[in-house]
């Protein structure tokens, strides 16, 4: 009797596991410090491995664009290098995981801080199935920031300095925790991006879209 209950509480489990919208997701996250590489890395993963990309600070840009009654305080938050209410990101993340027809996801710049990572935890109930983190110095960011050459309000030398504050002081410690549950897969960002990326291949070998 024992048994029976404890393998369909199993079964129950597996079923329930990361599902969204009806179908079952695994979701990676993607962490590294501003201009780390993550959106880079991201378009090479998506054209090899079938993911698709979200990139949190993309959504919140275009929610600004959109006229979205957030607008306003987004576009605040973002030239102020300040990390926007998780309800407001969660909810644009869910509704694009649930709208794509894929089941793989590539959640690049989100967790940011613990309230992103507990609140995305509690609404959506999924696991990350690992964190891939770009590491790279501070100079080196700056110096790829200050020549991205993109347009973004925040690329200028005085948010850039707060952003790299935030990323040590509220981004790392999520990167500690997923250590400390072994799910943090570290990556040598300050190489060439072919270097990079062949590092990155290795890590997602598993996921490879099967050949039929
Ligand atoms: N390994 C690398 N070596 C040199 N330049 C790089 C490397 N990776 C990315 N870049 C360049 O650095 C800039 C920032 O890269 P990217 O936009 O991918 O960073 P990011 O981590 O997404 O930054 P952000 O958090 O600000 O969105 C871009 O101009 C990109 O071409
Ligand atoms: N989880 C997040 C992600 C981003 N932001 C805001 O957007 C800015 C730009 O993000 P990028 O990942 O594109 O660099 C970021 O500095 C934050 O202001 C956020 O609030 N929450
Ligand atoms: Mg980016």
């Amino acid at each position: 009797m024992g048994t029976a209950v404890d393998a369909s509480a199993a079964v129950a489990e597996e079923v329930t596991e990361n599902m969204l919208g009806g179908k079952k997701v695994t979701v990676v996250f993607v962490l590294g410090g501003p201009g780390s590489g993550k959106g880079t890395q991201c378009t090479n993963i998506v054209e090899h491995f079938g993911f698709t990309h979200l990139s949190a600070g993309d959504l919140l840009r275009a929610e600004i664009k959109s006229g979205s009654e957030n607008g306003t305080m987004i576009d605040n938050m973002i030239k102020e290098g300040k990390i926007v209410p998780s309800e407001v990101t969660i909810k644009l993340l869910k509704e694009a995981m649930i709208k794509s027809e894929n089941d793989k996801f590539l959640i690049d710049g989100f967790p940011r801080n613990e309230e992103n990572r507990a609140a995305f935890e509690n609404v959506t109930k999924i696991s990350p199935a690992f964190v891939l983190f770009f590491d790279c110095a501070e100079e080196e960011m700056e110096r790829r920031l200050l020549g991205r050459n993109q347009g973004r309000v925040d690329d200028n030398i005085e948010t850039i300095r707060k952003r790299f504050k935030v990323f040590v002081e509220s981004s790392l410690p999520v990167i500690e925790y997923y250590s400390s549950k072994d799910k943090v897969k570290k990556i040598d960002a300050a190489k060439p991006i072919p270097e990079v990326f062949e590092d990155v291949k290795a890590i997602f070998a598993p996921y490879a879209p099967k050949v039929e």
